[in-house]
């Protein structure tokens, strides 16, 4: 038979080899388009792809899958193919969208391996991020999109960024909302059809798409699902955190940073999992997390109830202990093949134990929560799969081996005996054949044994030793290290007795599991959500034990975030010393917080603490503080350090500025961002000037930020903006600074001692003639410095007495001019704004302004201004000045003051 991944390989071998469906009635697929797009001006984070794609083509001259990384990707991009991969899983997505300016994407999934389907519709930006998010969660292996989007930008830019799915075009008619709702019809559980209709109706590019994933996979993957049989969810953009794949790599949310097998990630360290399907919803919550108040309690409620009831946490945990992955079952109960083989009739028998083994556990779940009280709890327990239909036609003593013998035997016996008496008498035909096979073995090996194995099925294992010479009549005669494994014919011949009851029995069984299949297959909607209840109760279950064993708490969800005593869920279990708990807390009013400190304080331990312990939150589990307590986020992102984006091959610095640039782009208030040391990647004076106008528009975003920085004058810069506070890392730095004591704890304003890069230095057993050199070239940088300070300070005030001498002129020559009323008040309100933004350059930094620059209204300026008005109006400047303008006072500052005394009044 067929396996479903055999029909996925053979479906992309069609595509990579020919281009095109071998025969008429196959879904119409063709290549990947080859011509260069020019989507330079459109794409700010992506080189030029004519290039590339040119060069593809010149090398093979036909099309070839792209499978290598890109030159320069999306800043959601992820740099490893299996950078979130848990299992290997078979998953269409069908690809469409919106003409026109304002980008609608449909999108559907079809999970193979689980028989799930998710579509989404998705109003996108001109780059595509939430696309490519959506899309990198899943994961897909192949994409499918209508021929004639082959050169749109969003089938460029998904190729861009992901390298790892094949790209199938197909024709645009399969992408029909008319055929999707017949699909919708047919396959939906029955009590969904309705609900799901009404979403398909008002989501008319997911309709597209979810018809043409569903065609795709009956035409050319040759399957089809039973009726009505099918999950089918929408998943809205609203109702989960977005985070894009850049910071689920950089915060090691689902992977090792630095080594792929390590446990050290957020995924790691929460699966507790004792099910494949528990983990797999675990990977997806923890890249989506819930931004649903209720259901968040909910899931609080249900971890509160299992970790504080001992017996039930431990009957609950045997009870998932040992449960087969039910979705695989399921699908392919109900995933068949068009076309049906004598495999796949012994399959079936298989999938029937297994359901029947599955059915049987749910049972155990049940006991396990009889002391539940958490309203997720008890809804879970509710599920019941009816496993009454089970003992009617299956033994009770069957259940599934992974052995292949035993499995034989398994499905041999899996029918009850009554049922059909011609199989009660095939049976008896397998039992004898398998004793007279055992006999056999035993009188011609004598010491030897029997082993069975699925190519040779019975055959002797005797000791090398065991005859000096073998005897003729053994055959097929294998020799390993001290052993010997043969078979004679008459083994031979009974392997085929058997092997042919065997067949015999399975097909007598088949009409019986049949009927019994059709009657599961009207049951699966309920199977399904049991195995989705029984994830969550894994989850659920896998949190209660983490917050038990390493005393986490249960966070609340408010409109601020405070949090004490929290600690690095992972770093404080990978620590050799003590981790050392800290503080937090943000609130609008303190919603930008800049982290300062020495290298080595534990900044970025700071803050990528707090991006992770919102994201426990938001899924449901406990996190590791004394207390805790969140505002719900909508959006995570992190400009973390990293390594330099070699892959890529964009520097350090470019590689920063396109995140934060998309940062900037996608944040909106609800948000968290946390950037780490921004700027470090060019000149020092550069990088804060970008770190300051960075932080500023942030600022205005109003969303929660964390900025860890080495630039103390952004520190400075910023202090006094409304919505700022200043924190640090503590660190004890001796007189000398030979000696430097990390504190690990957060505090007030920004890191008082600036020199711990030379204690550092000195504790890492430099040099000790580099180290003198480093003192003293620092010390005369400092007195620089102070003098520089000084100077520019004079400067200023000098820039701001000539301002101040100016503006007096300038308003003297006003009054002797002869402006109307309307003319001198916009000539009044012209010299107030330039005056103020002179003013405010000035205090910001002084070093490149000159007093020309300015843009208050210069003497020639007011001169023929008011020549000009004079001209037009020829009167004289009125004695009665207008009461609608507004008297501005100026008063000079002390130095101003001493050249002119009296405060300039305009009135
Ligand atoms: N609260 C803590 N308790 C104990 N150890 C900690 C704590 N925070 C950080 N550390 C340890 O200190 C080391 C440095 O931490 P981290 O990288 O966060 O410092 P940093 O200030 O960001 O450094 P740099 O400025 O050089 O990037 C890490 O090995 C980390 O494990």
């Amino acid at each position: 038979m067929c396996s479903v991944q055999d029909g996925v390989k053979q479906a992309r071998r069609c595509v990579i080899v020919n281009g095109a469906a071998p025969a008429a009635k196959r879904f119409q697929v063709s290549s990947i388009p080859i011509h260069p797009i020019s989507l330079a001006n459109a794409m700010p984070f992506s080189a030029h792809p004519s290039s590339r794609i040119m060069s593809r083509v010149s090398s093979t001259g036909s099309f070839v899958p792209l499978t290598s990384k890109s030159a320069s990707r999306h800043p959601t991009a992820r740099p490893t193919a299996t950078a979130t991969s848990v299992a290997g899983q078979d998953i269409i997505c069908a690809v469409s969208e919106s003409r026109g300016v304002s980008s609608t994407v449909g999108l559907a999934f079809i999970n193979l391996a689980t028989a799930e389907v998710v579509v989404c519709q998705i109003c996108d930006s001109q780059i595509y991020e939430k696309t490519v998010t959506k899309i990198s969660v899943f994961e897909p292996n192949e994409i499918l999109f209508m021929n004639t989007a082959k050169e749109s930008k969003l089938c460029y830019i998904l190729q861009e960024n992901l390298p790892d799915p094949i790209f199938t075009f197909a024709d645009r008619k399969y992408w029909s909302d008319k055929i999707g709702h017949e699909f919708l019809d047919r396959l939906a559980f029955r009590n969904e059809v309705d609900s799901l209709k009404v979403i398909l109706n008002s989501n008319y590019f997911a309709a597209c798409c979810f018809a043409a994933a569903l065609k795709y996979v009956e035409m050319e993957l040759e399957r089809a699902f039973v009726s009505h049989s099918l999950r089918i969810k929408f998943e809205p953009s609203q109702g989960s955190m977005t985070i894009d794949l850049a910071t689920v790599v950089s915060l090691e949310l689902i992977q090792n940073l630095h080594n792929t097998k390590s446990r050290d990630s957020l995924y790691g360290l929460l699966n507790e999992c004792l099910t494949p399907m528990g983990a797999r919803l675990l990977r997806s919550s923890i890249l989506q997390p819930s931004t649903e108040r209720v259901k968040l309690t909910a899931r609080y409620n249900a971890v509160e109830d299992l970790s504080t009831k001992e017996d039930m946490f431990v009957s609950v945990r045997q009870a998932l202990r040992g449960f087969i992955d039910s979705d695989r079952i399921l699908t392919s109960i109900i995933l068949v093949p068009t076309k049906q083989t004598v495999q796949y009739v012994e399959q079936s028998v298989n999938n029937v134990i297994m359901l029947k083994s599955y059915v049987s556990s749910i049972k155990n779940i049940h006991q396990a929560l009889g002391a539940a009280q958490s309203d997720l709890l008890l809804e879970i327990r509710e599920h019941r799969a009816l496993d009454q239909l089970m003992a009617e036609t299956l033994n009770e003593s069957v259940t599934y081996q992974s052995k292949p013998l035993d499995l034989r035997n398994q499905r041999t016996y899996c029918v009850k005996t009554g049922v059909n008496s011609l199989l009660d008498v095939a049976r008896q035909t397998y039992k004898e054949a398998n004793e007279d096979a055992m006999e056999l073995v035993e009188r011609l090996a004598g010491k030897g044994s029997t082993k069975y194995d699925t190519p040779r099925q019975y055959y002797i294992c005797i000791q090398s030793d065991h005859f000096e010479a073998l005897p003729e009549e053994f055959i097929n005669v294998y020799r390993k290290k001290n052993r010997t494994e043969c078979q004679t014919l008459d083994l031979v011949k009974l392997n085929q007795k058997i092997t042919d009851a065997h067949h015999e029995v399975i097909s007598m069984s088949d009409q019986t599991i049949q009927d019994l299949l059709r009657e599961v297959c009207t049951m699966v909607a309920e199977l399904f959500r049991v195995s989705e209840a029984i994830a969550m109760l894994d989850i659920l279950a896998s949190f209660a034990q983490l917050a038990t064993s390493y005393d986490y708490i249960r966070p609340e969800l408010t409109a601020k975030l405070a949090i004490k005593a929290g600690r690095h869920p992972i770093r404080e279990r990978i620590h050799s010393s003590k981790f050392i708990p800290n503080d937090a807390y943000a609130t609008p009013q303190t919603r930008f917080q800049i982290i300062t400190g020495c290298n080595m304080s534990g900044k970025s331990t700071y803050i990528r603490s707090l991006a992770l312990m919102t994201v426990m939150a938001q899924i449901g589990c406990f996190v590791p503080a004394q207390y805790a307590s969140f505002p719900i986020v909508h959006q995570l992102f992190a400009r973390v350090a990293t390594s330099d984006d070699l892959d890529a091959n964009v520097s350090t610095f470019a590689a920063e500025m396109r995140e934060m640039a998309f940062i900037l782009r996608n944040i909106q208030p609800r948000g968290m961002v946390l950037v780490d040391e921004l700027g470090r990647g060019t000149s020092t004076s550069d990088g804060l000037a970008i770190a300051v106008a960075l932080a500023e528009a942030l600022l205005a975003s109003h969303t929660l930020v964390w900025f860890a920085t080495h630039f103390h004058d952004l520190a400075r810069i910023l202090s006094e903006r409304s919505g700022v506070i200043n924190l640090h890392l503590a660190a004890n730095i001796s007189e000398d600074a030979s000696k430097m004591t990390m504190l690990y704890q957060i505090a007030k304003g920004p890191v008082p001692d600036r020199r711990y890069g030379l204690a550092l230095a000195k504790l890492v057993d430099l040099p000790p003639a580099v180290l003198q050199v480093a003192e003293s070239v620092s010390e005369t940088l400092d007195q620089l410095a102070r003098q520089q300070n000084c100077n520019s300070r004079t400067v200023v005030i000098a820039k701001k007495r000539r301002l101040l001498l100016s503006l007096r002129e300038q308003l003297l020559i006003a009054r002797k001019s002869a402006m109307d009323d309307d003319s001198l008040r916009r000539w009044m309100i012209k010299l107030q704004d330039g005056f103020s933004a002179s003013m405010a350059t000035l205090e910001l930094d002084s070093d490149d302004v000159k007093l020309d620059d300015h843009p208050v209204i210069s003497e020639e300026t007011l001169e023929s201004e008011s020549f000009e008005t004079n001209a037009t109006t020829s009167r004289q400047f009125p004695s009665k000045r207008s009461s609608t303008v507004e008297p501005i006072i100026i008063n000079s500052d002390s130095e101003s003051a001493s050249s002119d005394n009296e405060s300039v009044v305009l009135v």
